[in-house]
């Protein structure tokens, strides 16, 4: 089994590896749109504290850094076989759903989306973990 914490992407806030290998899978860590300088895609706060979240930009980062975690042990989103989304209000649901259908069709990954009542950073709308087949039969 291989852990790795992936150089360049945000550090994971505890004691816990992005993505690990086990079994010729890869399992993602829930995975949010946090840069690795700790700000965070589709969030903008202006002087005032007036706080925009766009749930559209933070699926498609989410989305996005999940790939690169992929891409850090030989796989791609296109691996992908199992995904579990964390919302916080299911009113984001349509947006969601939309940027989604931007990476995936009936033929990507089997998901389960569930409305949870917060997430690590109060500006944080979508969380996502993920498992993925690695092509290469288990070797990274
Ligand atoms: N996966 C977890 C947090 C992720 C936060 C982030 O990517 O910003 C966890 O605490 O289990």
């Amino acid at each position: 089994m291989t852990a790795r914490v992936v150089a360049g992407k945000a550090v994971p806030r505890g004691a816990f590896p992005h993505v690990k290998v086990a079994g010729g899978f890869v399992f993602v860590s829930g995975t949010s749109s946090r840069r690795p300088d700790n700000t965070f895609a589709g969030v903008e706060v202006d002087g005032f504290g007036t706080t925009n979240l766009d749930i559209r930009a933070q699926t498609r980062a989410v989305i996005e850094n999940i790939g690169d975690l992929l891409r850090s042990v030989g796989a791609d989103l296109t691996d992908l076989v199992q995904v579990t989304t964390y919302l916080v209000n299911m009113n984001d649901f349509g947006g969601y759903n939309e940027v989604w259908a931007e990476f995936f069709d009936a033929s990507g990954p089997t998901r389960t989306t569930v409305a949870v009542h917060q997430l690590p950073h109060p500006h944080l709308l979508i969380e996502i973990q993920a498992v993925a087949l690695l092509p290469s039969g288990g070797q990274s």
